[in-house]
């Protein structure tokens, strides 16, 4: 294939550096490849996310790769609608960051070191039901900009501490202001969190070989796959945060072979602010079932049973 392949990203700092990365990575397999950056109404507002909608940052990339003006959009898979788009391809899932979010603190503080009434900011109604459910008596503060605008509040003393996806810190060079790690028993990460999305036109199928074996990591797409599962099946019936996280763990077959399974964590924040929690493994080749079947058990703990409009928060 000796034509120029146009990457489409938005232009924020983390946007860049991750389809920079991308982009290097299909250069080293002797691609030519150029990138377009393509501005969001999502880069241009300034409401909060869970009012603007959750498609805001992506669906200007998606229209821009489906009318040609680019063969490539490289998403932040969280950012992602659910709901499949019919004239792209999920090519690939490029193997994923660590998932966990992360805490950045004035002072290297860590969350049980924050003081009752430490100002914790965060716009995600899912980090915020989290939060929360510690009991430290910590006042979490909406939030909303890019990862460095939200730091400068911390470095600023307007908040103690702000929490931010661990991946995007990573693949910005800041994981040196991490205060600290937060492990997914106290803070379930976003579904597909620290994964990112590799999507070129369903019809367009040399990119999508390209992409597909130049990047695709098989793993990371079972895992994300059975956590967006959970979340699409949770969004049909109802409005809740919800964090997940999958992770692959080997197992013994039967017949004492090695072989992989999926390990499925799930959150749901009810009404009253209580967290609902459940777990289930399955087959790396089932994930969506898994994904289904963990949002099933937690709409039955919450006695949702019975959908309701789907609202995104
Ligand atoms: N919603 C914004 C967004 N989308 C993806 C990332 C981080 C990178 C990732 O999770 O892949 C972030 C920032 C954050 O949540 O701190």
């Amino acid at each position: 294939m000796n034509r120029t392949l146009r990457i489409g990203t938005r232009g924020s700092a983390l946007a860049l550096a991750q389809t920079g990365h991308v982009a290097d990575q299909l250069r080293a397999a002797g691609a030519e490849v150029e990138i377009v950056t393509i501005s969001t109404p999502g880069d241009r507002s300034h409401a909060p996310i869970a009012e603007i909608g959750i498609g805001v940052f992506t669906s200007a990339l998606r229209d821009a790769l489906a009318n040609g003006e680019i063969d490539v959009a490289v998403h932040s898979y969280k950012d992602l609608p659910t709901a499949r788009d019919p004239r792209l391809s999920l090519a690939a899932v490029p193997p994923r960051e660590d998932p966990r979010d992360a805490l950045v603190a004035r002072d290297g503080l860590t969350l049980g070191e924050l003081p009752t009434g430490a100002r914790v900011g965060t716009g995600s109604p899912r980090r915020a039901a989290q939060l929360e459910a510690l009991g430290l008596g910590l006042e979490v503060v909406g939030l909303r900009g890019n990862v460095d605008t939200r730091i400068r509040k911390v470095t600023d003393g307007e908040l103690d501490a702000v929490v931010l996806a661990r991946a995007g810190l990573a693949r910005l060079g800041r994981t040196a202001e991490i205060t600290e790690t937060l492990e997914p028993i106290q803070m379930l990460p976003a579904p597909a969190q620290g994964a990112l999305a590799v999507e070129c036109r369903v019809d367009d199928v040399d990119t999508e070989h390209l992409l597909q074996s130049t990047l695709d990591d098989s793993a990371s797409r079972a895992a994300v796959a059975s956590e967006r599962a959970l979340l699409a099946a949770l969004e049909a019936g109802c409005s809740a945060p919800v964090g997940a996280l999958a992770d692959v763990v080997e197992d013994l077959s039967d017949e004492g072979t090695v072989v992989l399974r999926l390990s499925l964590r799930g959150v749901m924040a009810t009404e009253d602010g209580d967290l609902l929690r459940a777990s289930a493994t399955g087959d790396l080749t089932a994930a969506e079932e898994l994904g289904r079947a963990l949002a099933a058990e937690l709409l039955d703990l919450s006695g949702h049973a019975a959908a309701s409009p789907a609202r995104r928060s």
